[in-house]
Parts: structure tokens; C-alpha cells; sequence
């Protein structure tokens, strides 16, 4: 009898997957195209922010020490000019007021701006008056941002391994750069192995089944910040595999792929493992990784047909092992590939801690991972404690069955069980990862239970 060799845990499993990657190769990227990426480089601001002496309001530019007393017996100054936005003024002359609008460039000799509202004027547009009627004691420094009051030429503004997000973004242009050295978007190609899969609404033979591995995979990609290059669907033949790996691996700097790796007769990458590993240039290893779902797991590199070895991570057909193995592993995968350390990626996957709503089964030898959506507390359980931890319950009641494709997109999360743990019961805590793309508003599947036919 065949004994099936031992289980690797699933930090074992991620340690010797990501042992394999190394980051993309950093280039210079324009701010415009960089939203996402990781930063390769660590940078200083050329301009200081704000770039010059500026109104924090529409108002009149003054020196406050004209206000004096104008809170109690309102002054009456003389508007020697106006500074919109993007003018360049000439300085303040000694006993005079100037307007200014918001953001405008204060002028020398003024070291403060009362508000429109502060004088005599009607906010909104109208003609330069002669005289302004002051009617609030100014500071000096009120409504002034001081040139470099944010940062100074050579600060530190990012630090490589930033990711370059929306807020980073628009830092990086205030301090006068334009392109910044990061490292490049994963391109990756998806695969889907069976015979049986057919396109999505495609009237169902007996024995077919829709591809949704093919289309959640590219979602998640998406959803991480990968590229999807190709996304070629084989039947379970070890030649026709190695040809549409070599094809789609071309494009790409990761290849994913679902299906085909279990004991299954007619599994194509243990046939191609088997027997074509060294004319194909393909190089996988299977290991059995004690989580369910995602048992059968399988990484190494395909021969691209340009001749580079380009890494391969296989995953089991299962759709909700794939949904599972994608964020346990190939999400780290992906943030390696983009630039983040690995020490970074793996601290990142540490779960947080929730509460069992309901109790429900466990996976025994195996850690479990169980689609869960978050809900309200129990009665009477911590309601009002802001930091009390999020109670969830499974989104079918058939748990963490890895063919529940259908009750998927309530999934919000994923609940984490540890191996051995005997039952979950109503109460008890759980660790908790949560999807990048929760599903709202809620649904609930199914609400009641079903005979077979
Ligand atoms: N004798 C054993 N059988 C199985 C074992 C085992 O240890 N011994 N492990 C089971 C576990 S756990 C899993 S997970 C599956 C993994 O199987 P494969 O990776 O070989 O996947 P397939 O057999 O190709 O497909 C499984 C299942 O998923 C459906 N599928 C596949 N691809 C797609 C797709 N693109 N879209 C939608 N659905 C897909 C497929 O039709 C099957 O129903 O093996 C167990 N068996
Ligand atoms: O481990 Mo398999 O992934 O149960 O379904």
C-alpha cells in the first residue's frame, strides 16, 4: 500500500515557495504610471513644501501689527493691489492691505491675512476696492503657511519598500519628482487544467462545468496588483500542458495554475512531472500541506518559449482551495515578486483574532480555512466595546466544503482554525484573514437544508 508522504505545514510550505522569488528587477517608472508599485528607492524633497510663504485664506494680506486694536475700532486700510493664485506680488507697501486668494504667494512686508469675513468686503467675486475696513486683530502668522512649514529641501519624504499608494503619489509630485525607480507590476498567466471546463454560460454537457477558477483567479490578480498576461484553459494532457505553459509562460513573470495536481488518474501535471520533466523543461515538486482546503499543492518553473525559467505555482482545481491557496499563497507570492521583503510578507499573514458567532466543524489533522462573513455579536456579547474582536459565522452551512464555489462572494473573510482543534464551538476564538474584496451587502446561503436526490 502507498503511504502518503508527511504533511508540510502551511508556513513550511510558503517558506519553501518563497525561497524560489526574488523581486522583479527595479527600472524607472513615471509617478503617473507607479499607483501600486514598490518603491526601489529611498527619497528626499527637492522643493520645500509649501514651495513659498502663502494665504491660508481669501482675505487681505497685512501686517499685523496695523490690526492692532481693530477687533474693538475696526482700521481702515488702503488695498494697494490683488494676488491671485500663481501671481508673483510685489512687496506690501508700508500702511497697506492687499487681497489674496487662497494658496496665493504672500508678499514681502506682510506677515499675516484676515479673512474676508473679517472685513467690510462680501466674500465672492466683486472689483478691487480702494479701502478695505479691517475688523479683527490679526498675528502676526495668522492664515500664513510658512514656505517649508511641511517639509524642507532633503527631507526624507519615502523609504524603499513604500508602496507608492494614492497619498505617497501625490507627496512624491509636491516635492518636485517626476519618476521614481520601483519595481514593476507581476505580469502573470493563468492556466486551468480539465477537460471538463467549459466558458462561463456556455450550456452545460453531462459531466461540464463553467471555468470560474480561470475568472477568480484573474479577479484576485487584479485585486493584488498583478497583470494578467494569458489566461489558456488545457484538458489533462501532459503534452498538451507543457505546450500551453510554455506559451503562456512567455509574457509572464509568474504562471498560476488550478487543477490537475492531486492522485487523481489523469492529474496532467503528475503525468507531466512524471514523465516529461526533463524534454518539457518543466520543474515542479508536489508536497501535501496540512490545510483544508488546498491540500495538493505544487511550485517549480516552466520553460517559457523564449527560453527563460519562469517560476510556476499549481494549485488544486477546488475553487474555494484556489480562493484559499491564492491569499495563503501566492498573495505572499505576489508581494515578494513586486518588492517586499520576505520577512515583511510573512509577519503580514499572521491572522487577527474574531469570535465564532455559531459553532461549526473543524478539519482535523489540517488547519482550516473557512469562508466566513462578519456579524453581529451575539446578545448580550461586548456590543459596545470599541476593540472587541468581530464575531463571524461561516457562509454555508456546509462549512468549508472546497466545492461551495456558489456561496463564495459572501465570503468576506476567512476564518482560520488550527489543526487538531476538535469542534469550533459558538463563543470560541479564531483567526481571522479578510478578503481584499469583501461582498456587500450580504447575502446568506442557503437558509435551508436539502435532501439529495
Ligand atoms: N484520492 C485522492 N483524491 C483526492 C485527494 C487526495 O488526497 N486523494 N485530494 C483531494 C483534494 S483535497 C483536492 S483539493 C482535490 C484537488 O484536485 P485537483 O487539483 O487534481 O483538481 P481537479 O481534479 O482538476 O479538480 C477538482 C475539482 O475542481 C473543479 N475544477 C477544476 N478546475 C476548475 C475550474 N477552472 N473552474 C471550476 N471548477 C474547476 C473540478 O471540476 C473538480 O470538481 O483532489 C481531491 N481528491
Ligand atoms: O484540500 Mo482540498 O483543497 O480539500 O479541497
Amino acid at each position: 500500500m502507498a503511504h502518503a508522504p508527511q504533511m508540510l505545514s502551511p508556513e513550511e510550505y510558503l517558506d519553501a515557495l518563497l525561497s524560489t522569488l526574488a523581486p522583479l528587477p527595479a527600472g524607472q517608472v513615471p509617478l503617473a504610471d507607479a499607483h501600486g508599485l514598490v518603491l526601489a528607492q529611498d527619497l528626499r524633497a527637492r522643493l520645500p513644501v509649501p514651495a513659498w510663504t502663502n494665504s491660508a485664506m481669501d482675505g487681505y494680506a497685512v501686517r499685523a501689527a496695523q490690526t492692532v486694536g481693530a477687533d474693538r475700532a475696526p482700521v481702515r486700510l488702503p488695498v494697494s493691489g490683488d494676488v491671485p493664485a500663481g501671481a508673483a506680488p510685489g512687496p506690501l507697501a508700508p500702511g497697506t492691505a492687499m487681497r489674496i486668494m487662497t494658496g496665493a504667494m504672500l508678499p514681502e512686508g506682510a506677515d499675516a491675512v484676515v479673512r474676508v469675513e473679517d472685513t467690510d468686503q462680501e466674500p465672492g467675486q466683486a472689483p478691487l476696492p480702494r479701502e478695505v475696513e479691517v475688523r479683527a486683530r490679526a498675528r502676526a502668522g495668522l492664515n500664513v503657511r510658512r514656505a517649508g512649514e511641511d517639509v524642507a529641501v532633503g527631507d526624507p519624504v519615502a523609504r524603499a519598500g513604500t508602496v507608492l499608494s494614492a497619498a505617497v503619489l501625490s507627496s512624491l509630485a509636491s516635492v518636485g519628482l517626476s519618476d521614481v525607480r520601483a519595481h514593476p507590476r507581476p505580469r502573470v498567466a493563468v492556466v486551468s487544467t480539465g477537460t471538463e471546463l467549459v466558458d462561463a454560460g456556455t450550456p452545460l454537457a453531462p459531466g461540464s462545468v463553467p471555468d470560474s477558477n480561470g475568472l477568480l483567479l484573474q479577479g484576485l490578480l487584479a485585486e493584488h496588483g498583478a497583470l494578467t498576461v494569458a489566461v489558456p484553459r488545457v484538458g489533462d494532457t501532459a503534452a498538451d500542458l507543457a505546450q500551453v505553459l510554455g506559451e503562456a509562460a512567455k509574457a509572464a513573470d509568474l504562471v498560476v495554475t488550478s487543477g490537475g495536481v492531486s492522485a487523481g488518474a489523469f492529474d496532467p501535471f503528475t503525468m507531466l512531472a512524471a514523465s516529461h520533466e526533463h524534454s518539457s523543461g518543466t520543474h515542479v515538486s508536489f508536497a501535501r500541506v496540512a490545510m483544508q482546503p488546498g491540500k495538493p499543492q505544487g511550485h517549480g518553473t516552466v520553460l517559457a518559449q523564449d527560453g527563460r525559467q519562469v517560476p510556476v505555482i499549481m494549485l488544486p482545481g477546488n475553487p474555494v482551495s484556489v480562493l484559499v491557496s491564492f491569499t495563503v499563497f501566492v498573495a505572499p507570492a505576489l508581494a515578494v515578486l513586486s518588492g517586499h521583503g520576505r520577512r515583511e510578507v510573512t509577519a503580514s499573514m499572521v491572522p487577527v483574532a474574531a469570535r465564532a458567532a455559531v459553532g461549526w466543524r473543524a478539519a482535523g489533522e489540517r488547519r482550516q480555512y473557512l469562508p466566513v462573513r462578519l456579524v453581529a455579536p451575539p446578545d448580550g456579547e461586548g456590543r459596545d466595546l470599541p476593540d472587541a474582536p468581530p464575531w463571524v459565522a461561516p457562509v454555508h452551512r456546509l462549512g468549508s466544503g472546497s466545492h461551495l464555489v456558489a456561496s463564495l462572494g459572501a465570503a468576506q473573510a476567512l476564518a482560520v482554525v488550527e489543526a487538531h482543534t476538535p469542534a469550533v464551538e459558538p463563543g470560541q476564538e479564531v483567526g481571522l484573514i479578510l478578503l481584499t474584496h469583501p461582498a456587500s451587502p450580504l447575502p446568506t446561503y442557503p437558509t435551508r437544508e436539502r435532501r439529495d436526490p
